[in-house]
């Protein structure tokens, strides 16, 4: 067993607080509170009915269900968004039907995405004249090779 990490959470109803479908599962399903019908390549921000106040040291990260990805191309556009550890607004998905031909309907209660809580470092940027050297270098955006 795994630290667990307690978290404050307001919720408009009871089962809008998000849960783990399997022990071991990272994401917890979020639901939305809202009807919305998402026309092909149209986006809009669910409410989910929840608010939480993250411990210091932690964020929460709202990314896509796979099987909604999978099955009928719904992700969130800015996947993953970032919950900082002061928000105490309504946790909202940008939700984006990709999906060039089919229109997708989210009713209240639908599990529209799912929230990952992480330990996060705060960092000091320090501005220096060289960097130290690595094996990357610069190299990067496939500099590895594309498909191979
Ligand atoms: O998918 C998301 C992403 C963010 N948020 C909330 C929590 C987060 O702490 C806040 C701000 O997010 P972010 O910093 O990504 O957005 P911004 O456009 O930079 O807004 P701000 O100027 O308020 O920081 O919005 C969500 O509810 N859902
Ligand atoms: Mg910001």
């Amino acid at each position: 067993m795994t630290d667990v990490v307690e978290i404050p959470i307001q919720a408009a109803a009871a089962d809008l607080v998000p849960g783990y479908a399997h022990p071991g599962d990272a994401g917890a399903d979020l639901r939305s509170t809202e009807t919305v019908e998402l026309a092909p390549g149209e986006r809009a921000l669910v409410g989910t009915g929840i608010a939480i106040a993250l411990p210091e040291g932690y964020a929460a990260f709202v990314v896509p269900r796979s099987g909604l990805a999978a099955k009928h191309g719904i992700t969130v556009v800015n996947a993953p968004g970032t919950v900082d550890a002061g928000y105490r607004g309504e946790i909202k998905v940008t939700l984006l039907n990709t999906d060039r031909e089919r229109s997708f309907r989210v009713e209240p209660g639908d599990r529209i995405a799912q929230v990952i809580v992480m330990p996060v470092s705060r960092a000091e940027f320090v501005p220096v004249a060289e960097l130290p050297e690595s094996a990357r270098g610069t190299g990067g955006f496939g500099s590895t090779g594309v498909s191979d």
